[in-house]
């Protein structure tokens, strides 16, 4: 470096020394720290090891049905990754799965679906208690979060709700904001839902009560920002009657809607409603097997079958899914989106995946239903299993299982190309449900309880063939439970030699049916005549 030609340089070096010298020792204290943090995190975690702490001699199936116990274990092992961050040198297939910040955002936001979808109130939830099933209570900080999520979502009354809720549990020390900044929050959720009466009651509240001087400088500091910037306008005048309880987001019908079904808001209003019954169907092939029919509505036709898979069945389907399990995607295969419309990781299984196991069960859903199933690699009858797995709060909006655009036909694996479209739809349940998790069908109010073991099956074209738009239909967010489905879904094509008279000589028809029991025409007009069906809105 030539220092030795001048002795300049030299005289600069012994100035920054002392610089030096303070970012050695900087950089001890910061490690030093970091290596505390560390060890109190290994001294808590051997003291109370997640295994015990948490699952306390449930199984972990048992504790992760509570949504709040799902978040919980979802926020420990982020919040420990963030800390293996600061680990140099461990094995890093370890953490693989572990999730991150946005798993927390994302059950966070899982919790308000749920909260808004069956109407939780905030103070149960708040404790921990969601229809009697209890959790550990939130604390402050995961209020706040909560908060965050609804403001989010456009849920300003929530928020104010969670807002408040962390305030409430700030001396809990899980929360590191500062208070003015919580109440700051409230005070603009307020004046987003147009209410600035209540904005100034904040203010003068917060600067009466305010616990420091710093405190009551910030809260009059904003209170004087705020006069500044609505003094044109009569906040008397313009407080609308919103309060944090009734205020509710404006959402499209079809999401009102949905969201009564999913709570059990709805009548069976066919005409046809006293028809509907259980009935044994016998095999299409084999004389001696007999299945348990559960019709819940002619017209489309929508049933369920019971106790037509065994748990073992359920778990080799969930077993070999596993490894394959990835974020749902919306759309064709030409462009997928990850939306929230879908919450849920999907696989597929295939036939003769593991031995004789998974093609046994798609001839069991040909046997129930007449229809083919048998799997080709070209021109196929029918799609592999698709096996879905819902995180918390997961659902899937309504939508149908056909391609509403026919040019998609077009987009599709080779395997799916010229086998027309998805003309029935087969669904196992291969999980209990405790709350929550149906399967429903808003336009003609049918609901399919999520029954362990049972399946649902329904048509999804009209007699003529044409798409039938009141297939729509939804899975509703799981509330308490865990919830595992298999789809089969049965193509038009393969069906030219099989499909099943009945299904267009009785129950696509709703009079055809009913001749079918036995009635006669005359008696069938009766009923027709003295059926109570409620008006229907535009008519
Ligand atoms: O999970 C449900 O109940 C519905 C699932 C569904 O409709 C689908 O996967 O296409
Ligand atoms: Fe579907």
């Amino acid at each position: 470096t030539d220092i030795f030609t001048s002795l300049t340089h030299l005289k600069d070096i012994i100035e920054n020394e002392e610089i030096l010298l303070k970012t050695v020792s900087d950089y001890v204290t910061s490690e030093e720290d970091k290596i505390n943090n560390l060890e109190r995190f290994v001294e808590l975690s051997k003291e109370e090891p997640i295994k015990k702490s948490l699952l306390s001699n449930k199984t972990v199936d048992e504790y992760l049905s509570h949504p709040l116990n799902a978040y919980y274990l979802i926020k420990k092992y982020a919040l420990n990754l963030e800390r293996l961050a600061q680990v140099g040198n461990y094995n890093k297939s370890l953490v693989a799965n572990f999730p991150d910040e946005t798993d927390i955002a994302g059950a966070a936001a899982g919790i308000i679906r749920l909260q808004r979808t069956y109407q939780l109130s905030t103070n149960d939830l708040a404790n921990g208690n969601i229809k009697g099933f209890k959790a550990d209570p939130l604390n402050s900080d995961d209020c706040y979060r909560l908060g965050e999520s609804s403001k989010e979502n456009s849920e300003l009354g929530l928020a104010v709700q969670w807002f408040n809720k962390s305030i409430e549990k700030l001396h809990d020390g899980s929360n590191n904001r500062r208070i003015e900044d919580i109440v700051s929050l409230v005070v603009d959720m307020f004046l987003l839902m147009g209410n600035g009466k209540k904005a100034l009651d904040i203010y003068s509240f917060a600067i009466k009560t305010a616990k420091s001087d710093e405190s009551k400088e910030f809260f009059q500091a904003e209170l004087d920002d705020y006069n500044e910037l609505y003094k044109e306008i009569d906040v008397e005048e313009n407080s609308s009657i919103h309060d944090e309880y009734s205020w509710r987001k404006t959402e499209p019908e079809w999401k009102v809607k949905y969201e009564e079904m999913c709570r059990g808001q709805f009548k069976q209003n066919s005409k046809y409603a006293k028809h509907l019954r259980c009935r044994y169907v016998k095999s299409s092939t084999c004389p001696y097997e007999i299945f348990k029919q559960e019709i819940l509505s002619f017209s489309p036709f929508i049933s369920m079958f019971h106790d037509i898979i065994s748990d073992k069945e359920g778990e080799l389907l969930k077993e070999l899914a596993k490894p394959t399990l990835e974020r749902a995607q919306v759309g064709v295969a030409s462009k997928p989106e990850l939306t929230t419309q879908r919450i849920g990781k999907v696989g597929w299984v295939w036939d003769n995946y593991d031995g004789i196991g998974v093609t046994k069960l798609s001839n069991r859903v040909a046997r129930a239903t007449g229809l083919s199933t048998t799997f080709r690699h070209i021109m196929t009858d029918a799609e592999p299993f698709q096996v879905v797995n819902y995180g918390v709060g997961g659902q899937y909006e309504p939508h149908t299982d056909f391609y509403l655009q026919r040019s998609d036909l077009n987009t599709v694996p080779e395997f799916l190309l010229n086998t027309g479209d998805r003309i029935a739809t087969w669904m196992f349940y291969l999980s209990t449900i405790h709350a929550g998790g149906a399967t429903v069908f808003p336009d003609v109010e049918v609901a399919v309880p999520p029954i362990k073991n049972a399946a649902a099956f329904w048509y999804n074209f009209e007699e003529g063939g044409d798409m039938d738009m009141r297939t729509s239909h939804a899975g509703c967010p799981i509330l308490l439970g865990q919830k595992w489905v298999a789809n089969k879904w049965i193509r038009e094509f393969g069906q030219f030699f099989t499909r099943r008279c009945p299904i267009s000589e009785f129950f696509a028809n709703e009079d055809k049916y009913l001749l079918s029991l036995g009635y006669s025409k005359r008696e069938i007009e009766e009923i027709n005549f003295y059926s109570e069906r409620p008006p229907q809105p535009d008519q």
